[in-house]
């Protein structure tokens, strides 16, 4: 009997809702994944501190004032390969008008994202350049989400 296949789209993304689960910023967790042109896994990442720095244990009580030193899931990601190598990635929340500059730069063109992020100009961005930038929310794990409050 013929099992259920997942779309590509839908397994990039249950990757990086795993990688968003290393995170450590207590107040939002993103995760990604970066396919190559053979939809090989070549890279996760997540959004954190700088490799090897550890905080004070109230660094984490200054809700905003930790915004300017989280380097974003998708910049760690794409520290992982070189431009042209990831043909897709998918993040667990929209990528913020930065990262998805830094994603243009990186030549990536399918961009799969699960949580609407506020105020990102990454949907025109997409549209500009050509690049797909589409909501999954229908993968394995999808069930398992805590609802936005
Ligand atoms: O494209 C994005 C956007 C955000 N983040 C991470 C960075 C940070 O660890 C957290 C919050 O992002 P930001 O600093 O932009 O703050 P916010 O979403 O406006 O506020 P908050 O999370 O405090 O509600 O999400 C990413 O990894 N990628």
């Amino acid at each position: 009997m013929s099992q259920p296949r997942l779309s590509i789209p839908q397994y990039a993304m249950a990757l990086a809702h795993v990688a968003s689960l290393r995170s450590e910023d207590p107040y939002r967790k993103v995760g990604a994944a970066a396919l190559d042109h053979d939809n090989r896994v070549i890279a996760t990442a997540y959004n954190g501190l700088a490799p090897g720095f550890d905080p004070s244990p109230d660094f984490w009580k200054d809700r905003e004032g930790r915004q300017k030193f989280m380097l974003h899931a998708e910049i760690n990601l794409c520290s992982l390969f070189r431009r042209g190598d990831a043909k897709l990635i998918a993040t667990t929340t929209m990528p913020c008008t930065a990262c998805m500059q830094t994603l243009c730069a990186y030549g990536i063109k399918e961009i799969y994202y699960q949580e609407i992020y506020h105020a990102s100009d990454a949907p025109e961005i997409a549209a500009l350049y050509g690049v797909t930038l589409q909501q999954v929310t229908d993968f394995p794990m999808s069930d398992y989400l805590i609802p936005e409050e």
